[in-house]
């Protein structure tokens, strides 16, 4: 057979439109669901909606226009159903992270990146009990000393750069919950916080190899760009090798900030390692709870492992709380009356001359639980659908009216399951801490709330993440006023997770 010169753009075209079309009919049972825009045939538009950032708000409108089953990519089904979540997350179902996760990956693969059901086990018993009810209590003098630290440097501000006729400073609320969260992690995860509250500034010490010497960048920075890729190359792990070559900025940076990420947990815990720290410690950190973990011999962890799991621990432990407190101050602000209830609240139940108050002192303030509770639905943090594959062996599996297959990729929008009015009613898109109120809340209200997932890879850090919010929250709306510094409503951009990109709020030292 001849293959002619004129002929060979036929040939191309045939075999892209064949590239496209077959896995499009190897999924013919997923062909009545609909589809947003041409995700049936490739992950390209997945990858282009996480690009811009927004990729839990097109498929939020597309739930909208189509219903609760929507295809977003020829293997991935978003179900907008919360009777899908015990399914889909629950425990014993089987279910197993996809391939999405590969995207998050660098030193070697952590708790919240392992997709291999017996290792995840093995190494979520070695760190579960750390976060348990019972253990957190020992962390939270690290948190303490944080928000204390906290509180000394908005005093100053307050104090030396407040406006001389209101008293407000200006600031961006965000960069001081990020440096009070980067900080307190520091703390909990590699013996020493950054030292971001003290110096005011969004810095951290990098290796690459713990032998280089070391550079500094800005670590909430790499943090951002670092989730942002690879929650973009998520969408098409088969991507991944050749990312680098993509003519795109932010394809190049945020490589480069998956680099540097890890450089910042190399340097750490190759300064906790040090044998004159080691010799000398006498702190009961994540990381000494590490130490003491096993692999499946009975062995220590090795140090990459160690590193990894450090470097898990900053990645998941940073941001989402940072992001979490400035979402529930911008909420709170522009809701009339939540922070004088809340801050009479707090005054009632609070000791006088107590500046930041202890987790038991703020862990049975129920108004004080639902406004952290309100915020954490309608921001949702974390706000995509969290990818899951049935794996081979698995399946047919019905789940609302559909079968499924293995191979097949399901998610439950969370940004979506938490605004639904079927389930929250006609106010979901409104800030109501009162619907927290257990004689108000229903059942059904409780199981659809899922800011930290459900399951076996649910947050294992959620105690922990519910202390400092608690604690966090009633320091700084007792102890300051604000008022809005900025035109227009909080902007968010989404990589993992869904980021406010700044609150430009008046802080002062209360007056009243
Ligand atoms: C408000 C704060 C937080 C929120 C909203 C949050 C939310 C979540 C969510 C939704 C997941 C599931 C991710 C997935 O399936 O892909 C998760 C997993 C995880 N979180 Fe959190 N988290 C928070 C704070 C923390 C803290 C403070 C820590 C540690 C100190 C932590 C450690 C982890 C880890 C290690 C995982 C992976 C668990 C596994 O796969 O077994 N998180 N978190």
């Amino acid at each position: 057979m001849f293959v002619t010169l004129q002929s060979v753009p036929f040939i191309l075209l045939g075999l892209a439109v064949a590239y496209y079309l077959v896995p499009y009919l190897q999924k013919s049972h997923l062909r009545d669901i609909p589809s947003a825009g041409f995700a049936a045939f490739t992950n390209v538009w997945l990858l282009l909606q996480a690009r811009q950032g927004k990729k839990y708000l097109t498929i939020d409108e597309a739930h909208k226009k189509y219903g609760k089953l929507v295809r977003i990519s020829p293997t991935q089904v978003s179900i907008a159903d919360d009777e899908a979540i015990l399914s889909v997350y629950g425990h014993g179902n089987g279910f197993l992270k996809a391939d999405f996760y590969d995207a998050f990956v660098s030193i070697r693969r952590g708790l919240f990146n392992t997709r291999d059901r017996a290792e995840h086990s093995r190494k979520r018993k070695t760190v579960s009990h750390t976060f348990s009810a019972k253990s957190i209590g020992q962390f939270e003098q690290y948190i303490h000393g944080n928000v204390e630290e906290f509180v000394k440097q908005w005093n100053r501000l307050s104090d030396l750069q407040g406006d001389p006729k209101t008293g407000y400073v200006s600031l961006d609320a965000l960069n001081w919950f990020n440096y009070l969260a980067f900080d307190i992690i520091g703390d909990l995860a590699f013996g020493a916080p950054f030292g971001m509250l003290e110096k005011g500034q969004d810095i951290a010490e990098m290796r690459l190899d713990p032998k280089d010497p070391p550079k500094y960048v800005a670590a909430v920075e790499v943090l951002n760009r670092r989730g942002e890729v690879s929650a973009t190359l998520g969408c098409m792990p088969s991507l991944i090798p050749f990312a680098k070559y993509i003519p795109d900025r932010f394809f190049y940076e945020g490589l480069q900030a998956v680099q540097h990420l890890a450089g910042i947990a190399i340097a750490r815990v190759n300064e906790r390692l040090k044998p004159e720290v080691m010799a000398n410690n006498t702190r009961v950190d994540l990381l000494a709870r590490l130490m003491e973990g096993k692999d499946e011999n009975g062995n220590q962890l090795e140090r990459a492992e160690l590193t990894a799991e450090a470097l898990t621990q900053l990645i998941a432990g940073s941001d989402t709380t940072s992001n979490t407190t400035c979402a529930i101050l911008y909420w709170c602000m522009i809701t009339p009356h939540v922070i004088p209830k809340l801050r009479k609240t707090l005054d009632d139940a609070l000791p006088k001359d107590i500046e930041v108050p202890t987790h038991a002192m703020v862990k049975e303030i129920p108004y004080l639980q639902w406004v952290i509770w309100e915020t954490m639905r309608i921001h949702s943090t974390s706000s995509m659908g969290l990818p899951r594959e049935i794996p081979a062996g698995f399946g047919p599996i019905v789940i609302c009216g559909h079968t499924f297959q293995a191979g097949d990729v399901l998610s439950v929008p969370s940004y979506t399951i938490h605004r639904s009015k079927e389930i929250w009613g006609a106010d979901a898109e409104e800030f109501v801490p009162e619907r927290w109120n257990p004689e108000r809340l229903t059942a059904r209200q409780k199981a659809a709330f899922i800011p930290f997932s459900h399951g076996p890879r649910a947050c294992v850090g959620r105690n922990v993440a519910e202390m400092e919010l608690l604690v966090i929250c009633a320091t700084v709306f007792r102890l300051f006023e604000f008022e809005m510094h900025q035109d227009g409503p909080m902007q968010t951009r989404e990589g993992f997770l869904r980021k406010p990109l700044g609150l430009q709020v008046g802080m002062r030292r209360r007056r009243v």
